[in-house]
Protein backbone atom coordinates (compact mmCIF):
# COMPACT_ATOMS: atom_id res chain seq x y z
CA UNK A 1 0.00 0.00 0.00
CA UNK A 2 0.68 3.43 -0.60
CA UNK A 3 0.53 6.00 2.31
CA UNK A 4 -2.67 8.50 0.98
CA UNK A 5 -3.84 6.36 -1.89
CA UNK A 6 -7.05 4.49 -1.81
CA UNK A 7 -6.74 1.56 -3.05
CA UNK A 8 -9.13 -0.17 -6.10
CA UNK A 9 -9.48 -4.01 -6.16
CA UNK A 10 -11.01 -3.89 -9.38
CA UNK A 11 -11.97 -7.76 -11.38
CA UNK A 12 -12.08 -8.59 -14.92
CA UNK A 13 -13.88 -11.02 -15.94
CA UNK A 14 -12.73 -11.30 -19.28
CA UNK A 15 -14.95 -13.26 -22.01
CA UNK A 16 -16.66 -14.72 -19.29
CA UNK A 17 -20.29 -13.85 -17.82
CA UNK A 18 -24.09 -14.10 -19.22
CA UNK A 19 -26.76 -12.83 -17.37
CA UNK A 20 -26.64 -15.63 -15.41
CA UNK A 21 -23.93 -14.09 -13.88
CA UNK A 22 -26.08 -10.90 -12.51
CA UNK A 23 -26.13 -12.80 -9.14
CA UNK A 24 -22.81 -12.27 -8.58
CA UNK A 25 -22.32 -8.53 -9.44
CA UNK A 26 -25.74 -8.28 -6.76
CA UNK A 27 -24.17 -9.94 -4.41
CA UNK A 28 -20.94 -7.95 -4.98
CA UNK A 29 -22.98 -4.78 -4.87
CA UNK A 30 -24.26 -5.73 -1.72
CA UNK A 31 -21.49 -7.01 -0.68
CA UNK A 32 -19.55 -3.95 -0.13
CA UNK A 33 -21.35 -1.70 1.43
CA UNK A 34 -20.52 -0.68 4.78
CA UNK A 35 -17.65 1.11 6.81
CA UNK A 36 -14.45 -0.60 4.38
CA UNK A 37 -16.15 1.14 1.46
CA UNK A 38 -15.21 4.77 2.12
CA UNK A 39 -11.57 3.05 2.32
CA UNK A 40 -11.25 0.71 -0.53
CA UNK A 41 -12.39 1.33 -3.52
CA UNK A 42 -13.87 -1.38 -6.05
CA UNK A 43 -14.72 -2.15 -9.75
CA UNK A 44 -16.03 -4.85 -11.46
CA UNK A 45 -15.48 -4.93 -15.72
CA UNK A 46 -17.79 -7.67 -16.97
CA UNK A 47 -18.12 -8.00 -20.77
CA UNK A 48 -19.14 -5.56 -22.91
CA UNK A 49 -22.85 -7.33 -23.08
CA UNK A 50 -23.57 -6.76 -19.65
CA UNK A 51 -22.23 -3.54 -18.90
CA UNK A 52 -25.54 -1.38 -18.87
CA UNK A 53 -27.53 -3.91 -17.00
CA UNK A 54 -24.75 -4.22 -14.36
CA UNK A 55 -24.48 -0.11 -13.84
CA UNK A 56 -28.18 -0.84 -13.18
CA UNK A 57 -27.59 -3.11 -10.43
CA UNK A 58 -25.23 -0.96 -9.01
CA UNK A 59 -27.00 2.03 -8.53
CA UNK A 60 -27.19 2.35 -4.63
CA UNK A 61 -23.82 0.71 -4.43
CA UNK A 62 -19.94 1.86 -4.10
CA UNK A 63 -19.05 -1.17 -6.52
CA UNK A 64 -18.01 0.41 -9.91
CA UNK A 65 -18.89 -0.78 -13.50
CA UNK A 66 -16.33 -0.79 -16.15
CA UNK A 67 -15.09 -2.08 -20.04
CA UNK A 68 -12.50 -4.39 -20.85
CA UNK A 69 -11.09 -2.33 -23.86
CA UNK A 70 -12.47 0.77 -25.62
CA UNK A 71 -11.41 1.53 -29.53
CA UNK A 72 -8.87 4.80 -30.11
CA UNK A 73 -11.32 6.76 -32.29
CA UNK A 74 -14.64 8.05 -30.88
CA UNK A 75 -17.09 6.30 -33.32
CA UNK A 76 -16.96 5.19 -37.23
CA UNK A 77 -16.49 2.19 -39.19
CA UNK A 78 -15.38 -0.57 -36.87
CA UNK A 79 -17.37 -3.22 -36.50
CA UNK A 80 -17.43 -5.33 -33.56
CA UNK A 81 -15.60 -2.20 -31.25
CA UNK A 82 -16.76 -0.14 -28.83
CA UNK A 83 -15.79 3.35 -28.26
CA UNK A 84 -14.90 5.06 -24.68
CA UNK A 85 -17.80 7.37 -25.28
CA UNK A 86 -20.10 4.31 -25.52
CA UNK A 87 -18.90 2.68 -21.99
CA UNK A 88 -19.05 6.43 -20.71
CA UNK A 89 -23.10 6.32 -22.04
CA UNK A 90 -23.83 3.17 -19.88
CA UNK A 91 -22.49 4.75 -16.81
CA UNK A 92 -18.98 2.97 -17.00
CA UNK A 93 -16.33 4.70 -15.18
CA UNK A 94 -13.06 2.69 -16.26
CA UNK A 95 -11.81 1.03 -18.90
CA UNK A 96 -9.03 -1.62 -19.21
CA UNK A 97 -6.58 -1.08 -21.46
CA UNK A 98 -3.12 -2.90 -22.96
CA UNK A 99 -4.35 -6.03 -21.23
CA UNK A 100 -1.56 -8.64 -22.42
CA UNK A 101 -4.38 -10.80 -23.80
CA UNK A 102 -5.14 -8.05 -25.75
CA UNK A 103 -1.62 -7.49 -26.62
CA UNK A 104 -1.15 -10.49 -27.76
CA UNK A 105 -4.29 -11.78 -29.47
CA UNK A 106 -4.79 -8.75 -31.19
CA UNK A 107 -1.43 -7.53 -31.74
CA UNK A 108 -1.76 -4.27 -29.55
CA UNK A 109 1.43 -2.34 -29.68
CA UNK A 110 2.10 0.25 -26.83
CA UNK A 111 1.43 3.28 -29.68
CA UNK A 112 -2.15 1.81 -29.49
CA UNK A 113 -2.24 1.38 -25.89
CA UNK A 114 -1.22 5.07 -25.52
CA UNK A 115 -4.08 5.85 -28.10
CA UNK A 116 -6.67 4.09 -26.63
CA UNK A 117 -6.28 5.56 -22.76
CA UNK A 118 -6.37 9.34 -24.61
CA UNK A 119 -9.53 8.23 -26.01
CA UNK A 120 -10.46 7.27 -22.39
CA UNK A 121 -9.59 10.31 -21.04
CA UNK A 122 -11.36 12.28 -23.51
CA UNK A 123 -14.48 10.42 -22.50
CA UNK A 124 -13.95 11.11 -18.96
CA UNK A 125 -13.28 7.42 -18.05
CA UNK A 126 -10.44 6.01 -15.66
CA UNK A 127 -8.09 4.13 -17.79
CA UNK A 128 -6.82 0.68 -16.14
CA UNK A 129 -3.21 0.60 -18.39
CA UNK A 130 -1.84 -2.66 -17.92
CA UNK A 131 1.99 -3.48 -18.66
CA UNK A 132 3.95 -6.72 -17.36
CA UNK A 133 6.86 -8.98 -18.77
CA UNK A 134 7.00 -11.97 -20.05
CA UNK A 135 8.48 -15.32 -18.80
CA UNK A 136 10.71 -15.39 -21.26
CA UNK A 137 11.41 -11.61 -20.48
CA UNK A 138 12.03 -12.55 -16.85
CA UNK A 139 14.08 -15.22 -17.32
CA UNK A 140 16.32 -13.26 -19.28
CA UNK A 141 16.56 -10.55 -16.87
CA UNK A 142 14.67 -7.83 -18.50
CA UNK A 143 11.73 -7.21 -16.82
CA UNK A 144 12.71 -3.56 -15.81
CA UNK A 145 13.41 -2.54 -19.36
CA UNK A 146 10.48 -3.88 -20.06
CA UNK A 147 8.29 -2.13 -17.79
CA UNK A 148 10.28 1.10 -18.43
CA UNK A 149 9.57 0.78 -22.32
CA UNK A 150 6.10 -0.02 -21.67
CA UNK A 151 5.47 3.12 -18.90
CA UNK A 152 6.84 5.24 -21.20
CA UNK A 153 5.23 4.75 -24.43
CA UNK A 154 1.78 3.16 -23.50
CA UNK A 155 1.08 6.48 -21.27
CA UNK A 156 0.04 9.44 -22.73
CA UNK A 157 1.45 12.87 -21.36
CA UNK A 158 -2.11 13.75 -19.97
CA UNK A 159 -1.81 11.30 -17.44
CA UNK A 160 -3.14 11.98 -13.73
CA UNK A 161 -3.57 10.27 -10.77
CA UNK A 162 -7.16 10.84 -10.99
CA UNK A 163 -7.71 9.43 -14.91
CA UNK A 164 -5.31 6.96 -14.56
CA UNK A 165 -4.53 3.29 -12.80
CA UNK A 166 -1.49 1.65 -13.78
CA UNK A 167 -1.40 -2.45 -13.51
CA UNK A 168 1.43 -4.66 -13.01
CA UNK A 169 0.43 -8.02 -14.35
CA UNK A 170 3.46 -10.19 -14.63
CA UNK A 171 2.62 -12.04 -17.87
CA UNK A 172 3.53 -15.32 -17.02
CA UNK A 173 1.37 -15.05 -13.44
CA UNK A 174 -1.96 -14.91 -15.31
CA UNK A 175 -4.18 -17.73 -14.67
CA UNK A 176 -1.57 -19.97 -14.03
CA UNK A 177 -1.62 -19.91 -9.77
CA UNK A 178 2.57 -18.60 -10.46
CA UNK A 179 2.99 -15.25 -8.25
CA UNK A 180 6.24 -13.32 -7.74
CA UNK A 181 7.87 -13.11 -4.52
CA UNK A 182 6.57 -10.19 -2.31
CA UNK A 183 10.28 -9.03 -2.78
CA UNK A 184 10.21 -9.52 -6.40
CA UNK A 185 6.54 -7.47 -6.26
CA UNK A 186 8.36 -4.70 -4.05
CA UNK A 187 11.14 -4.35 -6.42
CA UNK A 188 8.90 -4.21 -9.97
CA UNK A 189 6.29 -1.62 -8.14
CA UNK A 190 9.42 0.97 -6.29
CA UNK A 191 10.95 0.37 -9.97
CA UNK A 192 7.28 1.75 -11.37
CA UNK A 193 6.86 4.57 -8.56
CA UNK A 194 10.03 5.74 -8.75
CA UNK A 195 9.33 5.80 -12.92
CA UNK A 196 6.05 7.71 -12.40
CA UNK A 197 7.51 10.45 -10.09
CA UNK A 198 10.19 11.43 -12.44
CA UNK A 199 7.96 11.68 -15.52
CA UNK A 200 5.07 13.30 -14.21
CA UNK A 201 6.18 14.70 -10.56
CA UNK A 202 3.29 14.79 -7.80
CA UNK A 203 0.43 13.04 -9.49
CA UNK A 204 3.22 9.90 -10.21
CA UNK A 205 2.99 9.90 -6.71
CA UNK A 206 0.08 9.52 -6.45
CA UNK A 207 -0.90 7.14 -9.30
CA UNK A 208 -2.69 3.70 -8.08
CA UNK A 209 -0.51 0.75 -9.25
CA UNK A 210 -1.91 -2.90 -9.08
CA UNK A 211 -0.83 -6.15 -8.75
CA UNK A 212 -2.53 -8.91 -11.11
CA UNK A 213 -1.60 -12.08 -11.47
CA UNK A 214 -3.17 -14.87 -9.99
CA UNK A 215 -4.12 -12.92 -6.52
CA UNK A 216 -6.69 -14.87 -4.70
CA UNK A 217 -8.06 -14.63 -1.03
CA UNK A 218 -5.61 -16.90 0.43
CA UNK A 219 -2.72 -14.86 -1.27
CA UNK A 220 -4.15 -11.07 -1.42
CA UNK A 221 -3.17 -9.87 2.25
CA UNK A 222 0.30 -10.40 1.62
CA UNK A 223 0.49 -8.75 -1.82
CA UNK A 224 -1.34 -6.26 -1.03
CA UNK A 225 0.53 -5.22 2.24
CA UNK A 226 3.62 -5.11 -0.42
CA UNK A 227 4.80 -1.15 -0.63
CA UNK A 228 3.35 0.88 -3.55
CA UNK A 229 1.22 -1.94 -4.13
CA UNK A 230 -2.10 0.20 -4.53
CA UNK A 231 -4.71 -2.52 -5.27
CA UNK A 232 -5.47 -5.78 -7.15
CA UNK A 233 -6.67 -6.39 -10.65
CA UNK A 234 -8.51 -10.04 -10.47
CA UNK A 235 -9.25 -12.36 -13.26
CA UNK A 236 -10.46 -15.63 -11.99
CA UNK A 237 -11.06 -15.19 -8.41
CA UNK A 238 -13.31 -12.32 -9.20
CA UNK A 239 -15.64 -14.19 -10.77
CA UNK A 240 -17.43 -15.18 -7.94
CA UNK A 241 -18.74 -12.71 -5.24
CA UNK A 242 -17.50 -14.58 -2.23
CA UNK A 243 -13.91 -14.53 -3.39
CA UNK A 244 -13.93 -11.26 -4.81
CA UNK A 245 -15.15 -10.00 -1.81
CA UNK A 246 -12.34 -11.82 0.48
CA UNK A 247 -9.86 -10.29 -1.20
CA UNK A 248 -11.83 -7.18 -0.32
CA UNK A 249 -12.43 -7.96 2.93
CA UNK A 250 -8.17 -8.63 3.26
CA UNK A 251 -8.21 -4.86 3.47
CA UNK A 252 -10.01 -4.99 6.55
CA UNK A 253 -6.76 -5.32 8.87
CA UNK A 254 -4.37 -3.79 6.05
CA UNK A 255 -6.36 -0.27 6.72
CA UNK A 256 -6.82 -0.74 10.26
O1 LIG B 1 -6.86 -8.90 -15.49
C1 LIG B 1 -6.62 -9.82 -14.70
C2 LIG B 1 -5.46 -10.64 -14.81
O2 LIG B 1 -5.17 -11.03 -16.11
C3 LIG B 1 -5.25 -11.69 -13.77
O3 LIG B 1 -5.96 -12.86 -14.04
P1 LIG B 1 -5.95 -14.05 -12.95
O4 LIG B 1 -6.29 -13.42 -11.64
O5 LIG B 1 -6.97 -15.02 -13.43
O6 LIG B 1 -4.55 -14.59 -12.93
Amino acid sequence: MTPDIRPLVAGNWKMNGTRASLDQIKAMAEGVKGSLSEKVETLICPPATLLYVATALCDDSPLMIGAQDCHQKQSGAHTGDISAEMIADCFGTHVIVGHSERRTDHAESDALVRAKTEAAHAAGLVAIVCIGETGEERKGGKTLDILKRQLAESLPDGATAENTVVAYEPVWAIGTGLTPTASDVEEAHAFMRSELVSRFAAAGGKMRILYGGSVKPGNAKELMSVANVDGALIGGASLKAEDFLAIYGAYEELTA
